[in-house]
């Protein structure tokens, strides 16, 4: 689909989020923009609202999850509540933090297999797709295992190998690396990179872990523990200039970047 003339590939306006009427919203008057190809990381502290602002981002609010949604959130410049849920999972791919909670079937193979059903990928060159998908994530070997039966780090890069089966247009991961080792981490960090070579696609991230990361990501946005935001823009003027705040909030600097 091509974007509309004069409108960002994302835009989040004015963006409040409630679970119910009777308490005060999660998030607050959230306003950014995503740009195509762009790579940003979302930081804030644990209740500040990050993961929701993840499933307003993949349209789960309010069609499959229970809550009130004001504000606009515009895909290539269209209302991405005009969009039909099937039409939105293929373009923006979501990675929950709790994996298990997305996978439908017992077996690896059959996880992969399914997603690709669901986008009509044409039978002949699933299996080729499978295996891409799996080696990029070194999964390879478990393709015939039982979902039940793989670390929790491994269902993490099961999602991942899922949510880039479909070529998403806007891969959101929220704290992908919370069940991987560092040098797993490290890996991820990197095949997104080199995918990225490749394919132009956006990456939204929500993590506590900056280290690896800021090797891709080309901003920052920053939610406070009230769900508001309160910065938005390049890595290094957020460490160069919210040192304090970031620390107050529960965030600390990579020391790379805290020299720098
Ligand atoms: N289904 C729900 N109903 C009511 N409140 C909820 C629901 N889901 C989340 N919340 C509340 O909304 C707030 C934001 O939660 P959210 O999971 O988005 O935060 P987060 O920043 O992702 O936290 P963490 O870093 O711990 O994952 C929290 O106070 C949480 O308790």
């Amino acid at each position: 689909m091509k974007s509309q003339p004069n409108h960002p590939f994302f835009e989040v306006s004015n963006l409040t989020f409630r679970f119910d009427p009777d308490q005060d919203p999660v998030l607050k008057n959230i306003n950014f923009v995503i740009n195509e190809n762009e790579n940003i990381l979302v930081l804030g502290p644990s209740g500040s609202g990050k993961s929701t602002l993840a499933y307003c981002l993949n349209n789960l609010y309010p069609s499959s999850v229970d809550g009130i949604m004001n504000g606009i959130i515009n895909y290539k410049g269209f209302a991405l509540t005009s969009f039909e849920p099937g039409e939105v999972n293929r373009k923006i791919g979501l990675v929950m933090q709790d994996p298990d909670s997305q996978f439908c079937m017992l077996t690896v193979e059959e996880e992969i297999a399914f997603v690709l059903e669901n986008i009509q990928f044409p039978r002949s060159e699933m299996e080729e797709r499978m295996d891409y998908v799996l080696d990029l994530v070194d999964m390879l070997p478990f393709k015939h295992r039982l979902i039940h039966s793989l670390s929790g780090g491994q269902k993490q890069k099961l999602a991942i190998a899922c949510a880039l089966a479909m070529e998403p247009e806007l891969l959101i991961l929220d704290e992908p690396t919370a069940n991987l080792d560092p040098a797993s981490s490290f890996e991820l960090v990197q095949t997104l990179k080199r995918l990225k070579n490749n394919h132009s696609f956006s990456i939204l991230v929500i993590e506590h872990n900056l280290d690896n990361w800021l090797e891709i990501v080309e901003r920052c946005i920053i939610l406070n523990s009230e769900g508001e935001m309160f910065f938005n823009g390049p890595p290094s003027d957020c460490f160069n200039n919210y040192a304090k705040e970031l620390a107050s909030e529960g965030i600390w600097l990579p020391r790379s970047i805290g020299a720098g």
